[in-house]
């Protein structure tokens, strides 16, 4: 049966199916990877700032538990749903699986613009949810994080909220916090450096330098910001960075450290004064060695995966690539490292706050860097082996490694099928 290319969870399906075949897993395992293991759906009344009363639809959603506690970020959107949610809670089991931290998978939203909510009705919001879904986390159960829309200060509200319900303090309960509260250093930037990680392995393998590389990145957020900043501090000529608002490009190389202080006061990289403006659409098909986008689901499709120029893609956001898309990629020689490999730099620094909060003792980020690259430089290669192994492409690879992974945990716990 055709699948709805633009259903992330379908999408994460599709890719599982092939996946399971080639590395003959068993149907009831495979049954039971294809749904998550829970899901929630809440409802959240919160008085607005005019006076009224506002209720939201919330999701937590927990794929599988069998290597440790759901570990996920919290998404504000207004297009979050039920089934992306789902699909954004199983990626995150592959990705713990694939960068091999002791968690499964989880992921959360609430349907709502977060640009057009103040601050103290975002706190609302974020206290009524925590309230809402108290019983199913906590440090050895369920770990939000930051994901699209949400950041440390969100966090924050989470850690508080939780706390006072348990009457503790409770700061492994969340990763992604102020450094004040718990949070690790390193971790803003962290996903940006698993790219910047994981672009100089596929750039190695092609027998090029990173260095000089040119460089386009769609969404200009935590992720495509800061791995815009790695990259360009790390030689790679940026030359080409779009967001909802607009695109900008510099044959040159942009500078990032002005764009980010440009953004800072514009909140959009449009009207940047060291750069040209760029039609937004072309920016996946800019002529460049390495993409990254970063943004959101469904991006490189069917439509215009034959288009694109670049010989790297390095998936920054969950999801950027429709199905349809891979076989054209593939086609075109284009070498994609994908988002369960390519973005788990984010969950593994968060694995690092979440054992720092444990044992009571921090880390120098130097340690938290060097850490994060052996640990992604494992994957990668890992991820490599795999793909070689079964003769397929590094996103099948990906998924076989952690498949593999999460069955082998399963069965420990006595799921023989
Ligand atoms: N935060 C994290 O640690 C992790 C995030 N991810 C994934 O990375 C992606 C980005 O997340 P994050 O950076 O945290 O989110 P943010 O909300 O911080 O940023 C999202 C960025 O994408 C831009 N954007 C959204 N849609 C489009 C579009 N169609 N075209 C161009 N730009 C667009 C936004 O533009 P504007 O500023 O104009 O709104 C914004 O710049 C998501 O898929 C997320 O799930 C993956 C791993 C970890
Ligand atoms: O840091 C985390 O725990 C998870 C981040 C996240 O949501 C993701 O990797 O998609």
């Amino acid at each position: 049966m055709p699948i709805d290319q633009t259903n992330a969870f379908e999408a994460m399906q599709a890719r599982l199916r092939v996946a399971s075949q080639l590395y003959g897993l068993d149907d009831a395992l495979f049954k039971v990877f294809m749904a998550p293991s829970r899901s929630m759906i809440v409802s959240l009344p919160v008085l607005m700032d005019n006076g009224h009363w506002e209720v939201f639809t919330g999701y937590r959603v927990q794929h599988n538990v069998a290597r440790g506690p759901a570990k996920g970020g919290i998404r504000y959107d207004l297009n979050v749903t039920l089934d992306e949610v789902k699909a954004l809670a199983a990626w995150m089991t592959w990705k713990c699986a694939v960068v091999d931290v002791p968690f499964g998978g989880g992921k959360g939203g609430i349907v709502c613009d977060p640009t057009r909510l103040s601050l103290g009705e975002k706190e609302r919001l974020t206290r009524r949810y925590i309230a809402e879904i108290m019983d199913i986390i906590g440090p050895d159960r369920d770990v939000p994080a930051p994901d699209m829309g949400t950041d440390a200060q969100t966090m924050a509200w989470v850690l508080d909220t939780y706390s006072m319900h348990v009457r503790r303090t409770e700061n492994a309960v969340v990763t992604g916090k102020p450094l004040g509260l718990g949070g690790s250093l390193g971790r803003a930037e962290a996903t940006g450096r698993g790219i910047l990680i994981t672009a100089r392995e596929a750039m190695q393998r092609l027998g090029k330098p990173l260095a000089g590389a040119t460089v386009a990145v769609q969404g200009f957020g935590n992720v495509g910001s800061q791995a815009a900043r790695l990259l360009h501090e790390a030689g790679a000529r940026v030359v080409a960075i779009s967001d909802i608002q607009g695109a900008v490009k510099n044959d040159r190389g942009l500078d990032i450290h002005a764009l980010l202080k440009h953004v800072a006061e514009a909140r959009t990289v449009a009207g940047f004064r060291g750069a040209e403006p760029l039609d937004p659409k072309t920016l996946l098909t800019h002529p460049v060695d390495i993409l990254v986008p970063a943004a959101s689901e469904n991006q490189i499709t069917e439509a215009n995966a034959a288009q694109v120029r670049a010989k790297v893609i390095v998936e920054g956001a969950n999801g950027p690539t429709t199905p349809e898309a891979d076989p054209i990629l593939l086609e075109h020689g284009v070498l994609v490292v994908p988002d369960i490999l390519a973005n788990v730099g984010g969950v593994t620094v968060s694995y690092f706050e979440w054992v720092q909060n444990r044992q009571g003792f921090y880390w120098r980020e130097r340690e938290v860097n060097e850490r994060l690259v052996d640990y992604m430089t494992h994957a990668f290669q890992a991820t490599f082996a795999t793909t070689d192994k079964y003769k397929t492409n590094p996103r099948i690879g990906a998924y076989i490694l952690a498949l593999d992974r999460v069955a082998q945990a399963m069965r420990y716990r006595g799921f023989y099928a």
